[in-house]
């Protein structure tokens, strides 16, 4: 059978480069690299992208090899009807491999046709290093090697104002462009790049924060087969992602004209303040999938889908959403009902298999940042503790003890919080620690949770409580008496 590339696909246009993108990812080929192929064929926006792996990876060599080509399944509903479709991404011109062919990359910052930057790097991508050299072929991290990237161009332009970029992170992390910027200046400062560039950063180049949104389990592993005899070509970047998107971009009004989205019938917003947007994506969508993962997956469970549509993980998340996260939450009631409506039904889109295994990767870090705000703006509400909401934290708990009845379970998180809970957890099975000294151990570290979560009153009683019910019967039957408990 034929892989895809331009020799065996129809001829189709080629545009000018007009956007970097630092990531290959499963996330950013289904999301922006689809938004451009739209833009390029419903406007006159005439770009393409060249992609450059943030960090070492042979999928960009895969990606030129396709000639940038890749196949996006977008399954799930759209305008109240299921739409199942399947479309070749064109807009991708090249990859460039910055380990292997770096001039390449400084050659790029010349170009005048260049305007946009799109990252997206995981929450993990935006930090400084010192140990990144401007001279180094690349800079090790993200905005090191977007900084030397602007200082080329700076070169490249002898400063001039009308060759600046409009740099536009995807990364969910709070006010994504304020902090990519500050980083950029913490580099040029210290590679001492001059006033003339710093000046040159702030007034020709415009740094948006922005929110995205859009379900990708990525590469169809489970059904990889029916789809290659479905397409009757190989694909090995195929993607699959859900047909809801949304894009919401902080910026000046002028942008709208730079990125033509209106007519498109692409949902990508140009606004003053994504804030809003953020907080209740984050805390619904994000902290919904965070506080089911270790439930359900200890329950017996391994998809979104799955739990979503189970009995008693359905009523959990349902009862976890509506009744403790959304009341949280500021903006119109009715406003909020409907996105956590539109939320619980795109978990339920039976295209897609969402493995809560996915999901689980960095799990402690993000339910510091998706669930815990949750649970200390409904304490502070309600002077109680949200129970669905412990109830999770105390399976997260027992997730990182790292077995599933005898299935031991692939933990992924950094190496020195995996080693904290298992040796945590060796004691309690040594008896050499209560379960009760286990959970004050854990709670109180505030390199998990930046504070100490023992202040919270009766949380260690109530995290202890649901563990020792845990260890006695079972997270199965430990959710089922929740449920019954609570639902009368
Ligand atoms: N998949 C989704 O449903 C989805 C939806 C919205 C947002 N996101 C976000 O997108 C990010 C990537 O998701 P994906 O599905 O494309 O995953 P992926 O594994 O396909 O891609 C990960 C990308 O991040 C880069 N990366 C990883 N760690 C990095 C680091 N420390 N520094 C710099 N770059 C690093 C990799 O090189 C790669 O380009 C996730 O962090 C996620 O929060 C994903
Ligand atoms: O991608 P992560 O690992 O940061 O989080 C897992 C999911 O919550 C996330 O990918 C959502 O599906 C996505 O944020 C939807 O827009």
């Amino acid at each position: 059978m034929q892989k895809l590339n331009k020799h065996n696909y129809k001829e189709y246009a080629i545009y000018p480069e007009r956007i970097l993108q630092f990531g290959e990812g499963n996330f950013l080929r289904a999301f922006v690299d689809w938004q451009v192929q739209v833009l390029n064929e419903k406007t006159d926006f005439n770009g393409s992208v060249v992609v450059v792996q943030p960090r070492r990876s042979e999928k960009i060599e895969r990606l030129n090899q396709q000639d940038g080509l890749f196949t996006l399944f977008l399954q799930g509903m759209k305008d109240g009807k299921p739409v199942d479709e399947h479309m070749v991404i064109e807009s991708i011109s090249r990859g460039i491999n910055l380990f292997t062919n770096y001039e390449q990359y400084k050659e790029l910052a010349g170009k005048k046709e260049l305007r946009f930057i799109i990252s997206n790097t995981t929450e993990a991508g935006i930090v400084f290093d010192p140990e990144d050299q401007l001279e180094d072929q690349p800079p090790k991290n993200f905005p090191g090697k977007l900084t030397a990237f602007l200082y080329y161009r700076f070169q490249a332009f002898s400063g001039d104002d009308s060759h600046g970029c409009i740099i536009i992170p995807c990364e969910l992390i709070e006010n994504n462009g304020e902090r990519l910027k500050e980083v950029v200046l913490q580099y040029a400062n210290y590679w001492n790049l001059g006033d003339d560039f710093i000046n040159w950063i702030h007034d020709a180049n415009t740094f948006c924060s922005s929110l995205v949104d859009r379900i990708v389990p990525g590469f169809p592993l489970d059904s990889i087969d029916e789809k290659t005899a479905e397409l009757g070509y190989k694909d090995e970047l195929m993607v699959v992602g859900e047909q809801y998107h949304l894009w919401v971009i902080e910026g000046p009004g002028w942008i709208k004209d730079e990125l033509p989205v209106k007519g498109t019938g692409l949902n990508t917003l140009i606004v003053d303040d994504l804030t809003p947007y953020r907080v209740r994506k984050v805390r619904i969508l994000n902290g919904a999938h965070t506080a089911m993962t270790p439930v359900s997956y200890l329950y017996g469970l391994d998809t979104v889908e799955e739990s979503v549509n189970h009995q008693e993980l359905g009523l959990f998340i349902k009862e976890l959403v509506e009744n403790e996260i959304v009341p949280t939450l500021d903006g119109p009631p009715e406003e909020l009902a409907a996105f956590s409506n539109e939320v619980l039904n795109r978990f339920m889109n039976p295209y897609i298999k969402h493995y809560l295994l996915s999901i689980s990767l960095n799990s402690i870090s993000k339910f510091s940042t998706r669930n815990l705000p949750t649970l200390l703006d409904y304490v502070k509400q309600s002077g109680t503790l949200p129970k669905w909401l412990v109830f999770s934290l105390s399976c997260l708990l027992h997730f990182y003890r790292g077995k599933r009845g005898d299935e031991d379970i692939p933990l992924q998180d950094n190496p020195e919080i995996l080693q904290f809970f298992q040796t945590l957890w060796e004691k309690v099975d040594q008896h050499e620690l209560h379960m009760e000294g286990l959970v004050k151990t854990v709670l109180a570290d505030k390199q998990l949770w930046r504070m100490d979560l023992t202040s919270i009153p009766n949380l260690v009683s109530a995290v202890t409580t649901n563990l020792l019910t845990i260890e006695q019967i079972g997270v199965k039957e430990a959710l089922k008496e929740l449920c019954r408990t609570s639902i009368k």
